[in-house]
């Protein structure tokens, strides 16, 4: 007994379908009229062949014949009118599901914490998108219609056969058993190649999307070489399992083409016998010989259907479980939050990434509404982590942090995020007119306020030199842009959306000096009517703070206004600023 091991319920199946496809019903309906007429025709042409045959041999009129040859042609031609047709319509009703599929896949993964997407390489989740969603087409365009069609033309098949004789019926229903059985155990031979084909593609397209992106890293650091060798190390492993899956392929192929033969040759030895014996007609034998060649098909296409409804099944388990991964993160209620500036508080905040190390440790931190709160620390020592819990891109393990005395947890996210304006060290360029690297996509910012924030944050020489001005493109590389101009755009985002806080994570390489003003500049104005946090790289920076918090693995150790540290010779920012010791170290 041939077992398959899925792994979806039916019913599941059946939700599945009736999500994605129930908005085409009309097009499905007329898909699987086209199907059954397909078939019905492919019944009748074999008994106009024996029609034609038997005319010929038994010297009918010459008009018969020609009746017979037109008949035939007619539904020849109608028969592939209607396969074009459902071929077209079942690859429509396929994308059309599948890409309803994708855009709620693609959607739920943008939603996911950062935990999730920081432990996902990019090649893992567009293998999930994009590798298993395409195994799906054929069961969304077809599975179901050609599942049912290929059965009801094995049955006419088998139908007709018995109205002409039961030995020919009896041994061709046999065969179709016999076959389907012994090519079904040969292909359990072959798909663990065809899993491992899968896996070893999936981790091959992880390992170059993770190399590419980092190019200029490997190729600054001399890594080429190991990158090469993993690279060679993964064909090495491919190779083998790619041949095996092949060549199982190839044995299918061989076995079936071998079943098939021994089929044709019974139907022909019994019809011969038949013949012999006076029962059947040569128009008849031939008709046999062609429903015989008939029956290659369905058998061929059960399998392989069977083999589709395997591999959607492991695709739909898969990207099930994807569905089911739960944002940690989840929505408030939805609080309003006032215009202008913000107060920020941190109450008795601990952090960890994993559940068994604590990053940041009861920290207490208050920034009155419209201040400024330098932060420092040595690498590693928390500042990003702490910048990052108030975009709720992860939440404390305790305590809570308040933004004008509500809790970040009862706030819409999209609400909280887009009035906290975070600029990060690295800034991303996307492949976008200049107007939807600055509005990040939102159509309702008029240009003239883009051009006005471009000419107020010093980048109106740069806007006049574009050739086709807000609407030119970017590379998403940022390639053509300097590393000011792109930080010079990272704080003209902030100007779009009027956000309430400023995290300011500054960029840390040097820039020359008229870059170097026109950035402290820009920084000035960034920093008016707002609460800002800036995780501090320059000295000129960090004495704007009113505040200033110091952290060292992930304990606060100082925390104080600056003007409080500063006169205080106890203070370590004192003994920082005056002796210098530690201050490169930290804003390096
Ligand atoms: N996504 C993450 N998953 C696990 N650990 C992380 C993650 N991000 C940061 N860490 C760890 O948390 C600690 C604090 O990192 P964080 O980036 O907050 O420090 P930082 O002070 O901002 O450092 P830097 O000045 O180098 O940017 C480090 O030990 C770092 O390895």
């Amino acid at each position: 007994m041939i077992k398959f091991n899925f792994k979806i319920p039916f019913k599941e199946y059946m939700g599945l379908l009736k999500t994605y496809l129930k908005p085409q019903g009309w097009i499905i309906a007329v898909f699987s009229s086209l199907l059954l007429i397909g078939i019905l025709f492919q019944l009748i042409n074999p008994q106009i062949i024996r029609y034609f045959l038997d005319s010929a041999t038994q010297n009918s009129s010459t008009n018969q014949l020609i009746f017979a040859a037109i008949l035939f042609i007619g539904f020849s031609f109608a028969q592939q009118g209607i396969t074009l047709l459902a071929s077209y319509l079942g690859e429509n009703v396929g994308w059309v599901a599948t890409n309803h599929l994708r855009k709620d896949v693609a959607k739920h993964v943008l939603n996911l914490d950062m935990t999730f997407h920081k432990s996902h390489t990019p090649g893992s989740i567009i293998e999930r998108m994009d590798g298993d969603i395409n195994a799906l087409t054929n069961f969304f365009s077809s599975f179901f219609i050609n599942l049912i069609g290929n059965f009801l033309l094995m049955l006419g098949v088998i139908i007709l056969l018995f109205r002409e004789s039961w030995m020919i019926g009896t041994a061709m229903s046999v065969f179709i058993v016999a076959a389907y059985y012994v090519i079904q155990r040969i292909r359990r031979f072959s798909a663990p190649f065809w899993d491992k084909l899968r896996d070893i593609s999936s981790d091959f397209y992880g390992f170059l999307s993770e190399h590419l992106e980092s190019t200029e890293e490997t190729r600054a650091n001399g890594a080429t070489k190991y990158v090469m060798s993993k690279f060679f190390k993964i064909l090495r492993k491919w190779l083998p399992v790619r041949v095996g899956a092949f060549l199982s392929f190839g044995l299918i192929w061989i076995t079936t083409i071998l079943i098939f033969t021994v089929g044709n040759a019974t139907s022909i030895g019994i019809s011969s016998f038949l013949w012999d014996n006076g029962f059947l007609s040569v128009g008849t034998i031939y008709m046999i010989f062609y429903y015989t060649e008939l029956l290659v098909k369905p058998i061929e296409k059960l399998r392989t259907q069977m083999e589709d409804l395997q591999r959607a099944d492991a695709s739909i388990n898969r990207i099930k479980e994807l569905l089911n991964t739960k944002p940690k993160i989840v929505d408030g209620a939805g609080v309003v939050l006032p215009e202008g500036a913000f107060s920020i508080k941190y109450e008795n905040v601990s952090f960890g990434y994993e559940e068994n190390s604590t990053i940041l440790h009861n920290v207490n931190i208050t920034i009155q509404k419209g201040s400024v709160l330098g932060v420092v620390g040595r690498t590693g020592s928390g500042k990003t982590t702490f910048a990052r819990l108030l975009l709720r891109f992860y939440d404390p393990i305790n305590g809570s942090i308040r933004i004008d005395d509500m809790d970040l947890r009862d706030m819409k996210l999209k609400e909280l995020r887009k009035r906290i304006g975070y600029v990060t060290q690295q800034v991303e360029i996307f492949q976008a007119s200049v107007k939807d690297n600055l509005t990040l996509f939102d159509n309702s910012i008029p240009d003239k306020h883009i051009i006005n924030v471009l000419e107020d944050i010093g980048l109106g020489r740069w806007y006049q030199s574009l050739p086709y001005g807000l609407n030119t493109m970017l590379n998403a590389s940022g390639s053509g842009l300097s590393a000011g101009e792109a930080q010079l755009i990272s704080f003209a985002r902030v100007f779009m959306n009027n956000a309430g806080v400023v995290i300011l994570d500054e960029a840390s390489s040097r820039l020359d000096t008229v870059t170097e003003n026109l950035i402290e500049a820009a920084i000035s104005k960034l920093l008016v009517n707002r609460t800002c946090i800036v995780i501090a790289h320059r000295l000129s920076t960090l004495k704007r703070a009113d505040d200033i918090l110091i952290l060292e693995d992930g304990q606060v150790i100082e925390y104080d206004k600056q003007k409080n540290l500063v006169s205080d010779s106890n203070s370590r920012f004192y003994k920082m600023l005056k002796t210098g010791s530690g201050i490169e170290e930290m804003l390096a």
